[in-house]
């Protein structure tokens, strides 16, 4: 499946229950060459608290706590509405024609909830590198650095990505978002996702992006944020939670040898 290009391999063990999932695994799955192939694996399982619980695992193997767009997808699968427990805590999926809407829960800007090596400005962070400065950090479920410049595009992302990521003071990485302003209630943005590298869409990057441009006093909600593979809307008051609204599809369907990958 995929939401606006970013896509992923969608296990659905609710009902028959599959091996472990091993980092190595999803690993191994993940590889574009040697295995199928994806941003991220979502794998769906039982849950005793909610309707079913939703694990998803970078294509680098590291399980994390949420995925916008893989959200949306999983909506769609489902086919109707329903709460379901993620790693970051429940959300609430609703299918609409060719996509979904999500609430995605209230994001979070404590320096510990991001989280951050040690105490700091969130709102604007006292850090840069080689000219981008001081972003906002934001947790909507997994930890985000969003910095607005004058062009999105002409940031060297392939380059400066990586570098932040796995910057010290990022204790569990980062996704990293560069945004432009596009209009009172638009942004263009471009993602360096954790564990995955660019990505043509991020869910979470998204709602993170538009919280930070809202509390900056950029734009205001709803946000309409445009990313290489499309577009996503995405609703936040402060003190709310974050709806967010897009497609999502399904590319086909198909099996593997479990045996193959572990
Ligand atoms: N593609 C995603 C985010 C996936 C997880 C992220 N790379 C992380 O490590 O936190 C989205 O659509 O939100």
């Amino acid at each position: 499946m995929h939401g606006l290009g970013n896509d992923f391999v969608v296990l659905d063990a609710r009902a028959d229950a599959l091996p472990a999932m091993t980092p190595a695994v999803a690993r191994a799955l993940g590889d574009r060459r040697t295995g199928i192939g994806f941003d991220q694996l979502v794998l769906l399982e039982p849950s005793a608290t909610n309707a079913f619980r939703m694990r998803i695992f970078n294509c680098d193997g590291s399980e994390v706590g949420a995925c916008g767009n893989a959200s949306r997808a999983v909506a769609l699968l489902h086919g109707e509405a329903v709460t379901i427990e993620t790693g970051s805590g429940p959300i609430a999926l609703e299918p609409l024609d060719g996509g979904a809407r999500v609430d995605m829960g209230a994001p979070r800007f404590g320096w510990d909830e991001i989280p951050l090596a040690y105490p700091m400005d969130t709102f604007n962070l006292p850090v840069g590198w080689e000219g981008l400065d001081a972003p906002m950090a934001v947790n909507v479920g997994n930890p985000h650095a969003v910095f607005f410049v004058e062009d999105s595009h002409a940031v060297d992302l392939e380059r400066l990505g990586p570098l932040i990521e796995h910057d010290p003071i990022f204790p569990e990485r980062v996704n990293v978002n560069i945004v432009s302003h596009a209009g009172s209630d638009h942004l263009t943005l471009r993602v360096w996702e954790r564990g995955a590298g660019i990505t043509r869409a991020c869910g979470t990057g998204a709602c993170a992006t538009a919280v930070a441009a809202i509390r900056r006093g950029l734009v205001q909600s709803p946000v309409r944020v445009t990313l290489p593979g499309g577009d996503l809307v995405i609703a936040w008051e402060p003190g709310g939670t974050i709806l967010m609204s897009g497609p999502a599809a399904e590319s086909f369907r198909g099996t593997f040898d479990w045996d193959d990958y572990s």
